[in-house]
């Protein structure tokens, strides 16, 4: 099983070599298997060149061509090595862009789930091992070749030694299935307490959540939190190299046994002086190639778990499907939908039935966990209901691909992405294809934002200028007018913006509300006059809905309380 599953990992390795670097995979294979058969050639003129001296001879030609053997070896094993190293790093730089790739296609139902999160980061991590695949066998190639010759050069003084000789490799690459079997059922526990440590400690090393930490006087808590998580990943590792040195030292014992025992077989069978130098030597060429063989074996093993998260993650992404933004929508609506989030005990959306015509400007409101933020994930497909149906345009949105659905849509999200690119390219983002700087700027201007030019680096970490929250939820905001979609979900779209333009937005949305649908989710009723239809919610169901007024005229109301609630 770990031997099949290892030669899986090797021949897609050498697949992907073959397809992202074939001239230096060739190019290794060669040096390679050239420096493999050195050792065996060594062992033969080693035997002349000694028995030739110690017969009175003056054997120049064995004394040559063993120069050249030896004299070649060592170079020939560094740029073999560099080979391996070239070979790497353009299969690494193939893995990683292959990644980001795959990630850019993830949908937003499949980001939602946190298995995939999981992979993506186990993927991410793999890249690094997985580079390195590649020249793993061939460098196990390399030994076995290196063996096999030496066996032969042996075999031809001493049957029995070169059958021991062979048989050398088996204690190591017995001993390396084991360790690798453990390490593969180790890693994953190193593995998730690395991730933990890591995200503590990118809370201590991000700006926002640093300084948090800083001003509450906390990061001591975090930088605990972190250790211990790296200490439980240490301990892991430490049991898991205490295991590896006990097989390994067994395995070295075995063949120092075996290369002993082909030694013990050629002086007890009469060999010549000649004959037992060369086999010391091609003892010591052996070990070597031994010890490789099983570090580049357990590699193969020990990353086969990785890679196989990795194959799977890649796969699983379907191939990009260009998506294509719809402007006009008639109509949407929520058809007596039900949600429960896996392992809920009850639904936190029940039979919710709500819809929005073009050029209404509409409201979802609640106080926290009243489910507006799974309405909205259900209506863009993050989410799918458990019963009930999303409609748009009157067709069942189950019934669109993903980036069909997608289209219909431009979502403003609370948790907005603050993209440290060019104004230019933070904004573009908005929609798919090139935008030229005068689109870009009416945008800007529809945000209220337009101060800057196209070209101002976000970001000071990038040289670039800091903006304010209020002024990156405005970057965010062209983004949405950029797009122009038909259907437009603005969640808490002024949370961070002051009053001021809170009320110029509000009034822009109005003035050009006829384009499109607008869904605004919000909980300050300040914002809420503008609209033309409020859904109350609560406890996952509409409660309440109506206009503004004839929703405040019922004092005993959820929405007046509400209010009330946010003015006293
Ligand atoms: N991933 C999840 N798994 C399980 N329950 C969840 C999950 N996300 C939300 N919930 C639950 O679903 C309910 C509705 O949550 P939702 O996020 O939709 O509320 P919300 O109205 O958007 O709240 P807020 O105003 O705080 O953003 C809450 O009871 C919440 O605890």
């Amino acid at each position: 099983m770990v031997l099949r599953d290892a030669m899986r990992t090797a021949s897609n390795a050498l697949t992907d070599a073959v397809r992202v670097s074939p001239g230096w995979l060739v190019l290794c294979c060669l040096l390679v298997l050239v420096q493999s058969v050195l050792p065996g050639a060594q062992v033969l003129l080693i035997s002349q060149l000694v028995d030739g001296l110690a017969g009175g001879g003056r054997p120049w030609g064995a004394l040559v061509v063993l120069t050249v053997v030896v004299g070649l070896m060592y170079p020939l094993g560094q740029v073999a090595l560099a080979a391996g190293q070239r070979l790497t790093l353009w299969l690494k730089l193939h893995y990683r862009v292959e990644l980001a790739d795959a990630a850019a296609r993830l949908s937003p139902s499949r980001l939602a789930d946190p298995a995939v999160v999981t992979d993506l980061e186990a993927s991410q991590a793999a890249t690094e091992p997985l580079g390195q695949l590649a020249s793993r066998p061939v460098q196990v190639l390399g030994a076995a070749v290196t063996s096999a010759g030496l066996c032969t050069a042996i075999w031809s003084i001493n049957p029995l030694s070169g059958a021991l000789v062979l048989a050398a490799l088996v204690p190591t690459v017995f001993a390396f299935s084991l360790i690798s079997r453990m390490e593969s059922a180790g890693w994953p526990k190193v593995a998730e307490q690395d991730r933990r440590a890591a995200y503590a400690t990118e809370q201590l090393i991000r700006q926002r959540s640093g300084t948090e930490l800083a001003v509450l006087g906390s990061g001591a808590k975090v930088a605990a939190l972190a250790a211990r998580h790296r200490t439980a990943a240490t301990v892991v590792l430490d049991g898991m190299i205490a295991v590896a040195m006990w097989w390994e030292l067994a395995a070295a014992v075995a063949t120092a046994l075996l290369f002993g025992g082909a030694l013990a077989a050629l002086v007890l069978g009469g060999a010549s002086g000649g004959a037992a130098a060369a086999a010391v030597a091609g003892t010591i060429s052996g070990l070597n190639a031994i010890r490789l063989c099983g570090y580049a074996f357990g590699s193969i093993v020990t990353a086969t778990p990785q890679a196989r998260i990795y194959r799977r993650f890649v796969a699983s992404v379907p191939p990009a499907a260009p998506q294509t933004v719809v402007p006009v929508v008639e109509s949407v609506a929520l058809d007596n939908v039900t949600y429960r989030y896996p392992g809920a005990d009850r639904p936190a959306f029940s039979n919710v039935s709500l819809s929005a015509r073009r050029g209404e400007l509409v409201a979802l409101v609640g106080v926290n966990g009243a489910g507006k933020t799974t309405a909205v994930n259900l209506l863009v497909g993050g989410l799918t209901p458990c019963a009930g149906r999303i409609l748009i345009d009157g067709r069942d949105a189950a019934d669109l691909t993903e980036p069909e659905r997608l289209g219909h849509f431009g979502l403003l999200v609370q948790e907005f992405g603050r993209f440290e690119f060019t104004l230019r390219d933070a904004v573009a983002l908005g929609m798919p294809g090139d935008v030229p700087d005068d689109v870009i700027r009416t945008a800007l201007a529809a945000a209220h934002y337009d101060r800057l030019s196209p070209d101002t680096q976000l970001g000071q970490q990038w040289g670039g200028i800091g903006i304010s929250g209020g002024q990156w939820q405005r970057v965010a905001l062209a983004r949405i007018h950029l797009r122009n979609a038909g259907i437009w979900i603005l969640d808490e779209p002024t949370s961070a913006i002051d009053a001021e333009a809170e009320r110029d937005i509000f009034a822009g949305l109005q003035r050009t509300k006829q384009h499109r649908i607008t869904l605004v989710v919000s909980h300050r009723a300040s914002t809420l006059v503008e609209m033309d239809r409020i859904y109350v919610l609560d406890e996952g169901r509409v409660v309440q809905h109506g206009t503004y007024q004839q929703l405040i005229a019922d004092p005993a109301g959820r929405f007046a309380r509400l209010c009330a609630a946010q003015e006293g």
